[in-house]
C-alpha cells in the first residue's frame, strides 16, 4: 500500500541518505522529455554531503558492531543486531496494520517475512526503512534508531519498496548513476558497478533504454540493482520475486546469498513459502499486524510445510460458497 505519510515523495529520495537533508536533487526529473543520450544525467563529481556515505570498498560487513561505526558502545556479550523491531504499531484511522510487531535479525541473517494480502508486511517494511513513521514502537538498524537517527541509520540501509516508484524516464544506466551518486558514490564507482549490476542482472542490453519501457521483471531487477549499488549492511527488500521469472529469480536468490555469506543482511517480504523455505533461515508470520510465529524456518514450520502452517495460522482452507452464475454459463 502507499505509504500515507511518506517522509518524502519518492522512494528513491526516501531511501537516500540525504533524506533529511535539502533535496540534492529535483523531486521530479525529467518526466516530460526523453533523455537524449544514455549519459547520466547526474554530474561525475559526487553529490555534495558532509561525509561519503560509502568508500569504494566492498561490502563492510565484516567489521563488528563497535563505537566507531554505529555510534553505539560494543557490547561483546550481545553482538548488535542487524535489525530489532520492539512494540512496533501503526494505525491508519481504525485500522490497525501493524499491532505491537518485535522481531530480531542478526547480521548475516536472510530473514522472510509472510502473510496474507493486509496483513501488515509492507507497513512494517516501510517503517523500516523510514517511509513510514510508527505510532509507537523502535526500530533499530545496526543499533542506531531510524526515527531518532535517520540519516545515519539509512546509510547502511538499502531498499526496495513495494511501489516501484522510479525515476522511469531515466534509462537504467542514469537511474543507477543516480541512486549511487545520492549515496555518494564518484562516477567511477558508479559506472563500474553499475556495469557489474547489470550483468549480474541480465540488464546489460537494457540499460540504454528508458526504464518506463522495462517490463515489469526487468523494472524489478533494475530497482533491486539501484537498492544494492552503495553496498548497504541490510537490505529490505519488499516483494524482491514479484514479477521476476525463475531463472532470473534464481540469479538474484543467488547474488542475495553472496551478500548473505558475506556478513550482510536481508529481510524480505514474499508471498513465494517455496522460495522462503529455500533461501531464509528465519521467517515470521504475520496476520493482521501481529507476529503469529516466528523463528528459524524449521521452528516455523513445525515439521509441517511452511504454506501449510501459514494457511493454518492464517485461518485455514477457506470453502468459497455462492458464485454459482459463475459456475452455470459453463455446462
Ligand atoms: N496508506 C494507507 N492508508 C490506509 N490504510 C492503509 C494504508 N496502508 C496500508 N493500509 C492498511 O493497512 C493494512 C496493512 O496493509 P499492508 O500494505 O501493510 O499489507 P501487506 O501485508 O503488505 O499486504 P499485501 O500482501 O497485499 O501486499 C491493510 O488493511 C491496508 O488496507
Amino acid at each position: 500500500m502507499v505509504a500515507e505519510e511518506a517522509v518524502v515523495a519518492d522512494a528513491v529520495v526516501a531511501e537516500a541518505v540525504v533524506a533529511d537533508q535539502a533535496p540534492v536533487v529535483e523531486e521530479t526529473p525529467a518526466t516530460d522529455q526523453t533523455p537524449v543520450a544514455d549519459e547520466p544525467v547526474v554530474a561525475d563529481e559526487p553529490v555534495v554531503l558532509d561525509e561519503p556515505v560509502i568508500a569504494d570498498e566492498p561490502v563492510a560487513v565484516d567489521e563488528p558492531a563497535g563505537v566507531e561505526e554505529t555510534g553505539v558502545p560494543a557490547d561483546a556479550a550481545a553482538p548488535v543486531a542487524a535489525l530489532s523491531l520492539v512494540g512496533l504499531v501503526k494505525r491508519f484511522g481504525s485500522t490497525v496494520a501493524v499491532d505491537g510487531v518485535d522481531l530480531q535479525v542478526q547480521r548475516g541473517g536472510f530473514y522472510g517475512i509472510v502473510g496474507p494480502n493486509g496483513a501488515g508486511k509492507t507497513t512494517t517494511l516501510s517503517m523500516i526503512t523510514g517511509l513510514l513513521r510508527p505510532d509507537s514502537g523502535e526500530i533499530r538498524v545496526n543499533g542506531l534508531d531510524v526515527w531518532a537517527d535517520p540519516v545515519a541509520a539509512k546509510r547502511s540501509i538499502g531498499v526496495l519498496p513495494d511501489k516501484l516508484r522510479l525515476f522511469d524516464r531515466l534509462t537504467g544506466r542514469q537511474l543507477l548513476h543516480y541512486s549511487g551518486s545520492l549515496r555518494g558514490l564518484d562516477g567511477r564507482a558508479v559506472r563500474e558497478r553499475a556495469d557489474e549490476l547489470a550483468e549480474a542482472f541480465g540488464l546489460q542490453d537494457a540499460l540504454g533504454r528508458l526504464v518506463s519501457d522495462y517490463s515489469a521483471g526487468m523494472t524489478k531487477k533494475v530497482a533491486l540493482a539501484a537498492s544494492m549499488i552503495h553496498s548497504p549492511r541490510l537490505l529490505v527488500l519488499d516483494e524482491p520475486f514479484e514479477a521476476v521469472d525463475p531463472v532470473s529469480a534464481d540469479t538474484v536468490t543467488g547474488i542475495l546469498q553472496r551478500y548473505v555469506g558475506a556478513g550482510g543482511t536481508v529481510v524480505l517480504s514474499s508471498h513465494s513459502m517455496d522460495m522462503i523455505e529455500r533461501v531464509c533461515d528465519g521467517v515470521a508470520i504475520i496476520v493482521h499486524g501481529k507476529v503469529l510465529a516466528s523463528g528459524t524456518v524449521d521452528e516455523v514450520r513445525e515439521g509441517s510445510t511452511l504454506e501449510d502452517r501459514f494457511i493454518e495460522l492464517a485461518g485455514g482452507h477457506k470453502a468459497v460458497k455462492g458464485m454459482e452464475w459463475l459456475l452455470s454459463s459453463l455446462d
